[in-house]
């Protein structure tokens, strides 16, 4: 069964700490959030001072993907504001290497990602590092796109590499997921599913985050 992160990024900003809590409630076992800066994606998000807020309201995983250019900069601050694992993709620095290590001396779960475009070859001399890989399964920067099903032969060749080499970190997916899109990742290796709009945009997330376990049973 896959374990869910269920993405802010589509809550109901007014009614933030209740959408939390909800899927909290649901057993979620991790909460994605969007950093996005305006440079490395075309939209801005939020940023430390809202990691903060959230870390005071809940004691869930809170899984910080950073779709920052250049996120070295913005690790301690992000350390210091409560998030538990630190995702920086390896497109937005040329010290993909130094980030990781600058998450992990922070004392964090240490995540490094790649877009659809980028060859798993690219994260190999990285992998032994890492906590999470995270497979993009659309391109990033908005919420609600449709999921690319190229992206899954990754997952698998990732898959096969962890195997090979006896490394246990998880390979998380983030982009169109929902209950059909989830069963080709989760039989490829994926073993955590971020979802924002399936989990969201409805009356009842519940409903839905029972509905990514049931498919991946
Ligand atoms: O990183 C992201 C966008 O860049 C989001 O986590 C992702 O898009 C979630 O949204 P949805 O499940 O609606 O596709
Ligand atoms: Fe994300």
């Amino acid at each position: 069964m896959i374990k869910v992160a269920p993405s802010i990024l589509s809550a109901d900003y007014m009614n933030l700490e209740k959408d939390i809590k909800l899927v909290d409630q649901a057993g979620a076992e991790e909460l994605h959030i969007d950093v996005m800066d305006g440079t490395f994606v075309p939209s801005i998000s939020y940023g430390p001072g809202f990691v903060k807020a959230i870390r005071q309201i809940t004691d869930m995983y809170l899984d910080v993907h950073m779709m920052v250019q250049n996120p070295e900069h913005l690790i301690p601050a992000m350390a210091e504001a409560g998030a538990d694992n630190i995702g920086v993709h390896v497109e937005a620095t040329p010290h993909i290497h130094r980030a990781l290590q600058l998450i992990k001396n922070a004392g964090k779960d240490a995540e490094v990602v790649i877009n659809p475009g980028t060859p798993v070859e690219m994260i190999k001399p990285v992998l032994h590092m890492v906590d999470q890989v995270l497979v993009m399964t659309v391109n990033p920067g908005f919420g609600g796109q449709k999921f690319l099903p190229e992206t899954v032969a990754k997952i698998a060749e990732l898959d096969a590499i962890k195997k090979a080499n006896g490394y246990d970190f998880d390979i998380e997916i983030d982009g169109g997921i929902n209950n059909e899109t989830v069963v080709d990742c989760y039989k490829a290796g994926a073993t955590v599913a971020v979802a924002g709009s399936y989990v969201y945009n409805t009356e009842d997330p519940l409903t839905r985050i029972q509905a990514l376990r049931d498919a991946t049973k």
